[in-house]
């Protein structure tokens, strides 16, 4: 790939500042229309890995990593890696510091392809299967979250046969983070978790205590996905502390360490609100040292989990326009190249995006613009509400910002469509990741 590096401060793309808004920390858009992250201009991707694309700032990721490390310094941060996650990723996520969350023996088979540490490697699920626990067990996985009395059983069983997990308990504090309900943990009622309020936290805490060949590492809680108060945080982090405090009651002493879980919330658009990974941390470490001191026990060494406010914004997914309606209720229908076997998340949760055309100026004004996929459900909506310009016409390229997470790890091949690549630029080079699926691929599976 040629480079085609730019020199000076990136000009603001959409509003915002490069690092800060919706698109990657490496984004500069070009005169003549084009884009491009880590120095390698979209229009040249699409043209040498086709489309659709998903395109990862290499260097907006690690940035990430970074803040989350410099803010929890005195912590731990375990990248979540359902957001996203192949070898390059766990390379990255190791380079940078961070431990790494994984929630099957699928996701552990790549970390430990990529030499992802063992021991800094937790597993979560609220139904690990037998195949899962004993990856978990045969790769020494650092920590094993443990979410249901089967499990502790399980693993009870799995520990008299001569192995040693340490284990975290996930409770569910009875927090509601405001989200999405998919994707609300916090609460009783939903499948994650032992309910504080029930007493099962403080069952399974006894019932692992209880069992010669368990250690108890520490508690842990997550009370959701793209949650922007901090205040809830700061509340799960008290009630968590309360738990830890009646534990050691109970049993004389508490686990040394408080996992709150991730959920960090992003902006997919301009303007939409997120979180700042100090300003979080700065929050929870007082909400927690504040509660200890009431409690009178030892302050906990804190983990955080990651995930989207790692990757989201250092994916940008570029699609070819196909078709375009015009004359339509709520403007231009743009058809492109993908759809919700690329993005399923504006069906699941309504999520919202933005747009761009790239490679070109547009003429004769902004239009209202709706973009879909090429899937046969009229639901396949990958942006409402878009400008676009008014002579977009298939062959264009559009980009579509802050698709780094939940998007290729959600991928499917809905009307067999391949699931298309991931490319990962950094300074003026491309590199493939995961290659495009093909016919091949897809026929290979088929053995009937
Ligand atoms: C236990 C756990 N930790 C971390 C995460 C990562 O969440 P997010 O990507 O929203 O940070 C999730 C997903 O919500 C999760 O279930
Ligand atoms: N898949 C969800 C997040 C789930 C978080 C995992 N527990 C999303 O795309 O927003």
């Amino acid at each position: 790939m040629a480079a085609t590096r730019e020199r000076g401060p990136a000009p603001v793309l959409d509003g915002a500042r490069a690092g800060r808004g919706v698109w990657p920390a490496t984004a500069h858009p070009h005169a003549d229309g084009d884009v491009s992250v880590g120095g390698v201009r979209l229009t040249a991707l699409a043209e040498r890995f086709g489309t659709p694309l998903h395109v990862v700032d290499e260097d907006d990721v690690r940035r990430r990593c970074r803040a989350f490390r410099s803010a929890f310094h005195d912590g731990e941060v375990a990248y979540a890696g359902k957001a996203f996650l192949c070898r390059a990723m766990a390379r990255w996520a190791a380079e940078e510091g961070l431990s790494l969350d994984v929630c099957s023996a699928g996701e552990l088979a790549v970390a430990r392809a990529a030499g992802f540490p063992g021991e800094r490697t937790l597993m979560h699920g609220n139904a690990k299967t037998p195949e899962d626990l004993r990856a978990a067990l045969g790769h020494g996985v650092g920590r094993i979250v443990v979410d249901s009395f089967h499990e502790i059983t399980r693993l009870a069983a799995l520990a008299s046969e001569g192995a040693r997990p340490r284990l975290m308990v996930r409770v569910t504090p009875g927090v509601d983070g405001r989200t999405h309900a998919a994707v609300t943990t916090g609460t009783d009622g939903q499948k994650f978790g032992f309910s504080l309020a029930s007493g099962a936290a403080t069952e399974a805490v006894r019932r692992v205590l209880g069992q010669r060949g368990l250690a108890l590492a520490g508690l842990h809680c997550h009370i959701g996905s793209q949650i922007t108060d901090p205040a809830a945080y700061e509340e799960a982090a008290r009630r968590m502390v309360g738990l830890l405090a009646a534990v050691r009651a109970e049993h004389g002493a508490a686990p040394p360490q408080l996992d709150l879980g991730g959920g960090f919330g992003v902006a997919y658009r301009p303007g939409d609100p997120e979180l700042d990974p100090a300003a979080v941390a700065e929050r929870l470490r007082r909400a927690v040292r504040a509660a200890c001191a009431e409690h009178r026990v030892p302050v906990p060494r804190l983990t955080v989990e990651p995930g989207r406010a790692i990757v989201a914004r250092a994916g940008t997914t570029v699609y070819r326009v196909v078709s375009v309606k015009h004359g339509v209720a709520g403007g231009l229908l743009v058809a492109v190249d993908g759809g919700m076997s690329d993005n399923p998340r504006p069906g699941l949760y309504g999520a919202r995006y933005t747009v761009r055309l790239v490679g070109r100026r547009g003429a004769g004004g902004d239009r209202a613009a709706t973009v879909v996929g090429r899937h046969c459900e009229a639901g396949d909506v990958l942006v409402r509400d878009a400008r676009l310009p008014a002579d977009v016409r298939p062959g264009d390229l559009l980009a579509v910002p802050c698709t780094g997470a939940y998007h290729h790890a959600m991928a499917s091949n809905y009307n067999l469509v391949r699931r298309p690549p991931v490319v990962a630029v950094r300074r003026g080079r491309a590199r493939l990741l995961v290659r495009r699926e093909t016919v091949h691929d897809l026929l290979a599976r088929d053995v009937g």
